[in-house]
């Protein structure tokens, strides 16, 4: 079984220090936790842009790092971007696009997230494609179409600019559960993400592509959904590393589970920049 993905978003809530030090921590709670050692897990650590460099050194081996948004274009007169050239210069494997605070506050539109995900493939960098319903419906089966027809929006514009092969990470992260008290509810993350790895295992151009969920997610969700999902993208519920710590002990189990533990495999990111 492909390793299940952790990802965190740091957003703008912590400053740089303490960034910093909850990267330290991150790392020291990686370097000795069984399901990151065994390579069951595989974590993703988005912080903001000028703490990327030192997470980078600091979660080296243990973690891949990436911005939490890149510029459309690769480079030129834009002041304030940041471009996937860039991001992947200094060594960042992941990028997000079109998270729904880019697309609320700072008006991304479809087009903008279709030049973004096109320039992050191009540069080497995994997208984290956030996709999600706005409302609550009443029907998951119509979220997931709506979700659906975002990916392959989204993807409009990389089958000409990426040399294609290259996996995409699905974030399913319904706007209305993000930054709630609660995650939406495991049976209708489950029916959504169910018809989405659907969808993007058959994307030929992608192989290798998965889905997460995202969402108020926290510990005990993974455990509810993980026939469905490939892992969480975690936001507020990662910023104390017991949580974490709590997250990882359930992917450790989940992978007991599955029978599919190989102490001996080398973790997936491992390979220093
Ligand atoms: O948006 C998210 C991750 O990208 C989730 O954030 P919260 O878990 O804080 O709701």
């Amino acid at each position: 079984m492909a390793p299940r993905l952790l990802g965190v978003s740091l957003k703008m809530y912590f400053g740089h220090e303490r960034a910093l030090g909850w990267c330290r921590d991150i790392a020291a709670l990686a370097r000795e936790h069984p399901a990151v050692r065994s390579g069951a897990v595989e974590l993703a650590v988005m912080p903001s842009y000028l703490a990327v460099p030192e997470a980078l050194a600091i979660l080296d081996g243990v973690a891949v790092v990436g911005g939490q948004d890149l510029a459309a274009a690769d480079k030129g007169a834009f002041t304030g971007e940041v471009s996937g050239a860039e991001l992947a210069e200094i060594g960042c494997r992941v990028v997000e696009v079109g998270h729904a605070e880019r697309r609320a506050l700072f008006g991304e539109t479809d087009a903008v997230v279709r030049a973004k995900t096109a320039a992050a493939l191009r540069h080497g960098l995994t997208p984290f494609l956030c996709v999600g319903e706005t409302d609550r419906p009443d029907d998951p089966a119509n979220a997931a179409d709506a979700c659906v027809r975002q990916v392959d929006d989204a993807l409009g514009d990389a089958a000409d600019d990426s040399d294609g092969g290259a996996p995409i990470v699905v974030a399913y992260e319904p706007r209305w559960a993000i930054g709630a008290p609660e995650p939406a509810e495991p049976a209708y993350i489950r029916a959504v993400c169910s018809v989405l790895r659907a969808h993007v295992r058959g994307l030929t151009a992608h192989p290798g592509s998965r889905v997460v969920y995202g969402g108020s997610a926290r510990p005990g969700l993974l455990t509810a959904v993980a026939d469905d999902v490939d892992g969480l993208f975690l936001g507020r519920f990662a910023h104390d590393p017991a949580a974490l710590a709590a997250i990882l002990d359930e992917a450790h189990a989940l992978d007991a589970q599955d029978g599919s533990a190989d102490p001996t495999a080398a973790h997936p990111t491992a390979s220093s920049r």
